[in-house]
């Protein structure tokens, strides 16, 4: 529950955090980005071996393709029920329902004898991944203050396990090697981190977070916009991953003349740019810089980037504007919609994270319809479809912000002060570094270090400056007490 402090400010009775030790919580986050990194592996690995398995199941590519559709549908199918027992039962058992059931795809399709065996299999991958999802989201959010930014890191780790794995499979094909050996690797290292987090504890559950709700705004009519508005954006933050990664390479070679490697290199720029935006992120969030704003900021840079794409059909800006995509698009910002969604309903997170990821796994099914309808009009009608898309997440995103407002949570106000300080203290820093070389100047020339018309001077500017009257003697005072120490600091090294 929050409740009002005598300072204004809404604090959250929250204390995930400070229940559990930080040796606890470490271990425990390192083992769940580590299940993250075997989801990265698990979201590509059929279609990495799409030849092997058609050979391996006398079946045709398409036949492949169509047990890789599979994995949607278990998605489709699981994530709204496990995502709401998650919430009654605990989020460890589902963490490890995740970890079986993947633990059972990959050696079961190493040992599946047919195709139908092998669809059943790419269903359990997708009941895998919603329920690590269900267990993994809502652990972090009841860890503590900074789920914004673990959450968005796991991004990061799915990542890293989809540029691992084609490497991988690489080399066991130049090696001539058993394509087998990638799936028993991402089945030990789900064995080993079965281990690893055994005899580890699970935050309390579903103890209301800090809120992103002032007390005006709760039960209230924006409460209702923004929830519908964080379920579409599930949706549309997906939509627009998916389309753009099914269709910028087509797009390049057909609509912008680009030559074949040119065109693939597009989707490489993507992928860094997703990486180095998941690092931003991250490093934003641990700054204290705010959700809602980061939301609005991200959805605004992918619309730009797709307009400069669809508009200007220059290959040297194609290749910023993908950087740019996968900056903005693909680097935590579902994630951070899905943070800002598990503080409106603190006390059911498991079902928050199923319906998000509902309505994202419905994106993934109908983005391949309805744009390769489209192109039968042309390959650009199915891209500039993605313009649509970031628009409406735009307006979902600027809802969002409208509906909750600005954040009032003391942690918040703390961070951005936290945030300020630190670059205050660099300022200072810097300052005192000019005051070396004022110090040596005044050795030099036998000056003593006070000079007390400069302090004036210095004291004057800072009243013209300070764009609040009543802050004036305050910061005065404050530089007062900043040339006393240079004083200070330059007798030091003077003598
Ligand atoms: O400008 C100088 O002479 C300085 O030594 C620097 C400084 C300051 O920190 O701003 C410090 C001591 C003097 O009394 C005046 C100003």
């Amino acid at each position: 529950m929050d409740f009002k402090s005598p300072t204004g400010f809404f604090i959250s009775t929250n204390q995930g955090g400070i229940l559990m030790d930080t040796n606890m919580k470490k271990r425990l986050s390192l083992s769940l980005y580590l299940n993250y990194f075997v989801h990265g592996i698990g979201l590509i690995i059929l279609a990495q071996n799409m030849q092997t398995l058609g050979h391996l199941w006398q079946s045709p590519l398409a036949t492949v393709s169509y047990v890789i559709s599979g994995v949607g549908i278990g998605r489709l199918l699981a994530y709204l029920l496990l995502g709401s027992l998650a919430d009654r039962y605990g989020r460890k058992s589902f963490v490890f329902l995740g970890m079986g059931s993947y633990l059972l795809f990959f050696v079961g399709i190493l040992l599946a004898p047919n195709i139908q065996v092998a669809y059943l299999l790419a269903i359990l991958a997708g009941v895998a991944n919603s329920a690590l999802d269900s267990g993994t989201y809502p652990t972090f959010a009841e860890l503590g203050d900074r789920s914004s930014s673990a959450n968005v890191l796991l991004k990061a780790f799915i990542s890293l396990g989809e540029f691992v794995l084609p490497l991988c499979v690489a080399l066991l094909e130049n090696q001539n090697w058993w394509f087998g050996w990638s799936f028993i690797l991402a089945a030990l290292v789900l064995s080993f981190n079965f281990f690893l987090l055994l005899p580890l504890e699970f935050p309390p559950m579903n103890r209301p977070q800090k809120s992103v709700l002032s007390k005006k705004t709760a039960n209230s009519f924006r409460k209702k916009l923004a929830f519908v508005a964080l379920t579409l954006y599930g949706y549309t933050s997906m939509a627009l991953m998916i389309l753009y990664t099914q269709w910028i390479t087509l797009y390049a070679t057909q609509e912008l003349q680009m030559n074949n490697v040119a065109a693939h290199f597009l989707l490489s720029l993507y992928s860094i740019g997703s990486i180095t935006g998941v690092l931003l992120i991250f490093w934003l969030l641990r700054s204290g810089f705010s959700e809602l704003t980061l939301l609005l900021g991200l959805n605004c840079g992918s619309l730009v980037a797709l307009l400069l794409l669809c508009f200007i059909h220059v290959s040297w800006l194609a290749e910023i504007a993908s950087l740019l995509f996968g900056l903005t698009a693909a680097s935590g910002v579902m994630q951070i919609g899905l943070n800002i969604f598990l503080r409106l309903a603190p006390e059911r997170k498991g079902l928050t994270t199923g319906i998000f990821f509902t309505l994202g796994s419905l994106a993934s099914f109908s983005i391949p319809v309805i744009t390769g309808w489209l192109s039968q009009q042309g390959v650009a009608a199915a891209l500039e479809f993605n313009l649509i898309i970031s628009l409406c997440g735009l307006l979902l995103a600027l809802s969002i912000r409208l509906a909750l407002g600005k954040p009032h949570s003391l942690t918040t106000v703390r961070s951005k002060i936290s945030l300020l300080d630190r670059l205050i203290v660099r300022l200072l820093a810097q300052r005192f570094k000019a005051v070396d070389q004022v110090a040596a100047f005044k050795r030099t020339h036998e000056l003593p270090v006070l000079d007390s018309s400069r302090e004036n001077i210095v004291l004057e500017n800072i009243a013209r400056h300070c764009p609040d009257q009543q802050l004036e003697p305050y910061l005065q005072d404050i530089y007062s007490n900043i040339m006393a120490n240079s004083r200070k600091y330059q007798e030091k090294k003077i003598n």
